[in-house]
């Protein structure tokens, strides 16, 4: 059994959704990214890929890449499962934390769950999934982007 930790951070541009955790949730800003911006995948993404010691998820799918440009966080992750299971992995649990002041979260994270459940192959009790703001504190607190935070356990398959 091996455990890996990830963390992200995007900041906001103009727009009228995020995508985290393979939802599109409402919001007066967008995620200035590469891909789709999906913070919490890509922190799910690099706590995987520390847990099996495969560095990080920039050096899998570079941000300068055209590929990547516009991307579904969602294949990433699929994509970094596939490694893992190559490699004689599976995943044990998850869990994420999301830092933001707004939008609002609560709503839309059992979502969020089926989605990673899904993309890794596990049961949905395997997955949580939760967010906090900073009290107004910080970057994150005064709306200028959202953090999150993943840890995972892996184990051989
Ligand atoms: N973006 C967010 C942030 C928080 N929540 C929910 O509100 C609860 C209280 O947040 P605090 O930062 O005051 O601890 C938190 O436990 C979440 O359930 C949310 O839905 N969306
Ligand atoms: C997801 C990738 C894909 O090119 O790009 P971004 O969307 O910019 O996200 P980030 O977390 O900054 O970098 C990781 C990259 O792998």
């Amino acid at each position: 059994m091996r455990i890996g930790h990830g963390y992200d951070v995007h900041a906001f541009e103009a727009g009228d959704y995020l995508m985290l955790g393979g939802v599109r949730v409402p919001h007066d800003r967008a995620f200035k990214a590469h891909s789709d911006g999906d913070v919490l995948i890509h922190a799910l993404c690099d706590a995987l890929i520390g847990a099996a010691a495969l560095g990080d998820i920039g050096r899998h799918f570079p941000d300068t890449d055209p590929r990547y440009a516009g991307a579904d966080s969602r294949a990433l992750l699929r994509a970094v499962l596939q490694k893992l299971v190559e490699r004689g992995w599976r995943v044990g649990n998850v869990d994420c934390t999301v830092i933001a002041q707004m939008p609002k979260l609560a709503p839309h994270i059992e979502a969020m769950r089926t989605h990673l459940a899904a993309d890794l192959a596990i049961e949905p009790e395997r997955v949580n999934v939760k967010a906090t703001t900073t009290e107004r504190l910080g970057f994150t607190g005064r709306e200028e982007g959202v953090a999150a935070h993943a840890v995972v356990l892996i184990e051989r398959g």
